[in-house]
């Protein structure tokens, strides 16, 4: 099932930076990109938009942002409808993927050039864009153009742009993807600081990479073919994912056939039936059939158990890599590949070797047959 309400009424969000989707539908040319959305951003969250591509995250940012008309629905940005409101009258920050500098002006008149749009007094403007320069570490390169600059700094620079007008609400369009690996994850905990320093500043992150998304974001939303298909604090959701199509978008996930036994608490401990063994699992979720899918991730199973409460699924080892600080296996389980991870292994197993895999009931979780 579809979930597409995760909303409070409009207009609830009190605070000027939250935002609400009130049913928020995008079509290009008669087709529908954006299924109707409702949302709520809250004042200071920071929200992350993950995906595939083309299931419609950069059509919510840009019809939030102004540059897309909605085929329907209203945006409201606190109590106030933006819907008609053009791009410039909306209080937004954005940054987007390629940096989009301009090339021909210096790091300094690059951040002052919304200011100046807006007609800012000239000593202000450059306090506002001596202080955007400092909170992304850039002050010592005020004077230089774009093209003097690595990939990183520009796009730091474009943060700095967007954050000179001081916007209540900072929409950033997977600005770290043109980035090699180790400058974006240093750019991660840059923006993760920069929220630290500006708590009141609502973050709509659009990325396909659910290593920042988890990193950075207090909620994460999962698109796939223009509707919102899971939706959740962050932990929770990777924690508790409401279908495999989330579990399997925020990281690796071993899924495997499971028949529920028994309801045997309130608290949603339930007996099931996987790959021949009988194990429990918490499940906050109403079950609907008996058939259903085990998820259990790779780094939540031992070889040794754990608690009184561990489960346990006997293994035959198919492979196994061994990393440096980290070792994975490949087991069959019943006739399915489950994957583990582990940090400390001595010594390591054989192929062939009989093994016993432990997971606690709450480190799993049942989902409903199907992908979504
Ligand atoms: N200007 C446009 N005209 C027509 N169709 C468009 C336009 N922009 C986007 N689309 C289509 O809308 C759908 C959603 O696109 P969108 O850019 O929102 O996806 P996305 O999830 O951000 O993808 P990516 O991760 O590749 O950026 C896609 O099918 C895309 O082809």
């Amino acid at each position: 099932m579809l979930m597409k309400t995760y909303t409070a009424a409009p207009g609830t969000a009190t605070n000027t930076s939250g935002i609400v989707l009130d049913n928020l539908r995008v079509a290009y040319h008669d087709r529908v990109v954006l299924k109707p959305l409702s949302l709520t951003i809250e004042p200071g969250e920071v929200l992350a938009l993950i995906g595939p591509s083309g299931s419609g995250k950069t059509t919510v940012l840009r019809a939030i942002a102004g540059f897309v008309p909605p085929a329907s629905g209203r945006i409201f940005m606190g109590d106030r409808d933006i819907t008609r409101l053009p791009p410039y009258k909306r209080g937004l920050g954005m940054v987007v993927q390629n940096y989009a500098l301009f090339p021909h002006l210096k790091v300094e008149d690059n951040v002052a050039f919304g200011l100046r749009a807006r007609k800012l007094p000239k000593a202000l403007t450059n306090e506002r864009v001596q202080q955007a320069l400092k909170s992304v570490g850039m002050v010592d390169f005020a004077t230089r153009y774009p093209h003097q600059l690595s990939g990183g700094q520009q796009q730091r620079v474009a943060i700095a742009r967007a954050l000179a007008t001081k916007p209540q609400v900072l929409l950033l369009d997977e600005p770290l993807s043109a980035l090699d690996a180790q400058i974006r994850h240093n750019m991660v905990e840059e923006i993760a600081r920069l929220h630290r320093e500006l708590p009141e500043m609502t973050i709509l992150y659009v990325t396909h990479d659910q290593t920042e998304a988890l990193t950075l974001a207090d909620k994460i939303g999962i698109m796939k073919d223009g509707s919102m298909v899971a939706y959740g604090e962050t932990h929770a959701l990777y924690r508790q994912p409401p279908n495999r199509f989330a579990a399997e978008f925020l990281g690796r996930a071993n899924i495997l056939g499971a028949t529920v036994l028994e309801l045997k608490s309130q608290a949603g401990e339930t007996l099931v039936s996987c790959g021949g063994t009988l194990v429990n699992v918490v499940t906050p979720g109403i079950l609907h059939s008996r058939n259903k899918l085990l998820c259990v991730r790779p780094q939540h199973i031992t070889l040794h158990k754990r608690s009184e409460r561990s489960n346990r699924l006997d293994a035959t080892l198919k492979s196994l890599h061994w990393q440096g600080d980290l070792t994975h296996l490949l087991c069959d389980v019943a006739g399915e590949t489950v994957r583990v991870v582990l940090t400390q292994l001595n010594p390591l197993p054989q192929a062939g070797d009989r093994l016993a895999l432990w997971f606690e009931p709450d480190d799993a979780v049942l989902l409903e047959v199907g992908h979504v």
